[in-house]
């Protein structure tokens, strides 16, 4: 890859660059001029978002140890083609991989290095479902078969489960497995087009093996879809294995780096052994033992995990798009009131702060979110090592429903951040443009969000109903028992600045989703002629109001978690009082700000009155400019290096025009000063004497 630009064309890259609007500021004495407004000391939070000043360090130690790999430099990451992504983004993986295992690192020093190199690839679904599927579902014997080479990279593997025809409908799966207990072997076959397995991550190039979600068939009966460890290509040369079809589906939106792929088989033979069989069984013989009657969607379990860790990524996702907006904004300058006069800062226009620091708000939320969705799963893992499978129809409600909230607004949110940016933020260099397309398929994967809005509608709409039968509720829609005595409350609020009362936001907050579900219940009745039901023309008639419900549910859950974790963390004294005092504020945005989507339900239930609802929009105003001040601190408690976000606009240092410079400065289409076009096309209408000769 070339990285050397020709001279001529840096010369002018190098001009200096400072326009008489500026007036004496640079960038950089903006950046430093914005860390001293702040109020409370930024280090503090850091090590305490960090969950300790020695894991700040590791962070440290880590990109020195990531940005001294060749594979780890992240120079031309954004000059490079299709090919070049997916072969450097393999090669940055098995390098983390290697890494951890030479050094016995540690799992969350796994995570913090995906974090920090940002390069997904080609490993994505053998870390992230391949090696889950075969842990939780895979007998002793499986896992002491499968383990050792996984680890070891001897085998690759992917999950493979959406076809063409069918992604989200997974009992709809057409790939077969069918037991032929004469050779002990299952037969695995793709019966038509639409059963081609489509989008699985490393498919397309690197995986050897899959998990393979095929439908059963045990003499001539159809148990649904199970998992199945199938190989796929030959280990020496790589090539599929006879009857298999593989490879890549082609250039995407985003995650380029990544070979998402096509797989079809022709009577594909692998043995009995093939099936995970922790929970359901083949047995030699040829009979099916089904999975314990509390656990019979133990298949689905990897889907669980794998949107617990989704929750858990928003956080990062939306604070990185948030701190490159935030610095770049702060340092940027833009229009005088009078020419000659120092320009504004971005940051300070009403319209970009009240933006950007709900925004703001939403990441920290989501970083406590994700970590307590994470505690929540790794529970139910515990608990499911005892066979014991209690939690799961509550964690598949809340990691189905934040999963898609979270990722809703995260999505949304990079989006909204690049845009404050201006035409800096469409240029790759800026950090946001690869931010938002490796992202926004978050939303899509792993459960649609509006059929995962629904599955939680599915739990929300059974809990009203055993609430009404006077059966006691337990877990997070527990607020439906009382939902009916108190459909008579009204709001408290008598000024802008009680809407910051964790307990009137709560209150208001828990009385909407109260509400919505109610409402979701009564069309769905009325659809089905009094009867709920959960499929059909009566759900599909009610789906927008249960997925309103649902994401309303998924909100007060989610800012339930960030007033209990900021509270438990000022008790604790885990913070000092000046940093705790600035966390409450941006618990009260956070609380305004969601208030503010349900305004016309809460006044249309009768719980607030226009005047209240409107004081929301007030104090938003008050604690956004109450925050501005301590915007960069904020956004530097996340600790991003430079290294992990590799934004020209997002740098710590605010030295965002030469950074562009620089980045133009290696764009391989300036390696030469006429161009790759002026040869084949551009010499012949501009040159005189070629042009005579045409
Ligand atoms: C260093 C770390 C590296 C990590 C890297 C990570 C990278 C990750 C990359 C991820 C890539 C993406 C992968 C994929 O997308 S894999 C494919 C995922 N596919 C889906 O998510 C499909 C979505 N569809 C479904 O989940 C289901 O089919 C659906 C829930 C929509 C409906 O299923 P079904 O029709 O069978 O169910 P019902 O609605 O009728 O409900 C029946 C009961 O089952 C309960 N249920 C449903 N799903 C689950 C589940 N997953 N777990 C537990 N329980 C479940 C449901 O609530 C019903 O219960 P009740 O009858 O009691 O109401
Ligand atoms: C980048 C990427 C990577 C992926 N990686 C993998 C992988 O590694 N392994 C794998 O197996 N799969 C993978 N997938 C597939 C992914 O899980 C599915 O695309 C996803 O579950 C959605 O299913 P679908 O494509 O069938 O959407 P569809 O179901 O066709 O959805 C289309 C629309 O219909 C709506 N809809 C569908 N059903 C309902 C319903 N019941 N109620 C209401 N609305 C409905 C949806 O909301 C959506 O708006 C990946 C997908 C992407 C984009």
């Amino acid at each position: 890859m070339s990285s050397r630009a020709d001279p001529r064309t840096t010369q002018l890259l190098e001009a200096p660059c400072r326009t008489v609007m500026r007036g004496s500021t640079s960038p950089m004495e903006d950046a430093a001029a914005e860390r001293r407004k702040a109020t409370f000391d930024s280090e503090e939070l850091a090590a305490f978002l960090a969950e300790g000043k020695d894991n700040l360090l590791r962070r440290e130690e880590l990109v020195k140890l990531l940005s001294s790999q060749p594979w780890g430099d992240k120079t031309h990451r954004y000059f490079l083609t299709r090919e070049q992504e997916y072969v450097c983004g393999l090669e940055a993986m098995v390098g983390m991989w290697k890494i951890m295992r030479e050094q016995r690192m540690s799992m969350e020093d796994g995570i913090a290095m995906r974090s920090l190199a940002y390069f997904p690839g080609g490993l994505e679904l053998h870390i992230g479902m391949f090696i889950p599927t075969i842990l939780s579902q895979g007998t002793p014997e499986q896992q002491a078969k499968w383990m050792p080479l996984s680890n070891r990279l001897q085998v690759i593997g992917t999950y493979a489960q959406t076809e063409l025809g069918h992604g989200t409908f997974v009992r709809g799966l057409q790939t077969v497995a069918v037991y032929d207990e004469s050779a002990r072997q299952f037969v695995v076959h793709s019966p038509c087009l639409e059963s081609t397995k489509w989008w699985p991550g490393g498919l397309g190039k690197t995986a050897t093996h899959v998990v393979l979600m095929a439908r059963l068939f045990v003499k001539g009966r159809d148990y649904g879809p199970h998992a199945f460890v199938v190989q796929i290509r030959d280990l020496d040369t790589h090539l599929p294995l006879p009857g298999v079809t593989v490879g890549d589906i082609g250039p995407k939106m985003g995650y380029n780096s990544v070979d998402n792929g096509f797989l079809s088989f022709d009577h594909v033979r692998v043995p009995r052994e093939a099936m995970l069989m922790r929970f359901a069984q083949v047995t030699e013989e040829g009979r099916y033992v089904p999975p314990p009657p509390d656990n019979q969607k133990a298949s689905y379990a990897t889907m669980v995990y794998v949107r617990a860790t989704i929750v858990r990524d928003s956080g990062d996702f939306l604070s990185r798009a948030v701190t490159i907006a935030t610095r770049y904004t702060a340092v940027r300058r833009q229009t005088a009131s009078k020419l000659g006069e120092p320009e504004v800062q971005v940051l300070d226009y009403d319209n970009v702060q009240q933006t950007l620091l709900p925004l703001m708000a939403r990441a920290f939320s989501f970083v406590f979110m994700g970590r307590s969705m994470m505690h929540m799963y790794n529970s139910f893992d515990a608990a499911r090592a005892r066979n014991d499978f209690v939690a799961l129809p509550e964690l598949h409600a809340l990691s189905s429903g934040l999963k898609a909230l979270c990722t809703d607004v995260t999505a949304a949110g990079i989006e909204t951040c690049r845009r404050q940016c201006g035409g800096h933020g469409y240029l790759l260099a800026s950090g946001l443009p690869t931010l938002f397309n490796s992202y926004v398929q978050n939303c899509t994967w792993e459960g649609d969000n509006s059929v995962m809005y629904l599955q939680t509608a599915r739990y929300l709409i059974k809990s009203a109903m055993a609430a009404q039968a006077g059966k006691p509720l337990t877990g997070s829609a527990q607020y439906l028992s009382a939902a009916s005595q108190q459909a008579g409350a009204r709001c408290g609020v008598s000024s802008p600045a009680d809407w910051c009362s964790p307990a009137h936001q709560l209150a208001a907050l828990t009385r909407v989703a109260a509400q919505l579900v109610a409402q979701a219940a009564q069309v769905l009745a009325r659809a089905g002629g009094g009867r709920l039901s959960f499929d059909g023309e009566a759900w599909n008639s009610s789906t927008v109001d249960l997925i309103r419900a649902a994401r309303a549910h998924a909100s007060l859950y989610l800012h339930q978690n960030f007033v209990d974790c900021v509270e438990a963390a000022a008790e604790q004294r885990e913070l000092g009082d000046t940093t705790a005092a600035v966390l409450r504020q941006l618990v009260q945005l956070h609380g305004v700000s969601l208030l503010m989507e349900v305004a016309g339900d809460l006044q249309e239930g009768g719980y607030c009155t226009g005047r209240q609802a409107g004081m929301l929009r007030e104090q938003q105003r008050a604690l956004v400019y109450a925050l501005r001040p301590n915007a960069l601190a904020l956004v530097d408690a996340f600790a991003y290096p430079d290294y992990q976000l590799n934004s020209a606009l997002g740098r710590k240092d605010g030295n965002v025009y030469q950074a562009l410079l620089d980045s133009a400065r290696i764009n391989p289409l300036n390696a030469t000063p006429e161009g790759p076009a002026y040869k084949p096309v551009l010499q012949a209408l501009l040159n005189p004497e070629v042009r005579s000769r045409m």
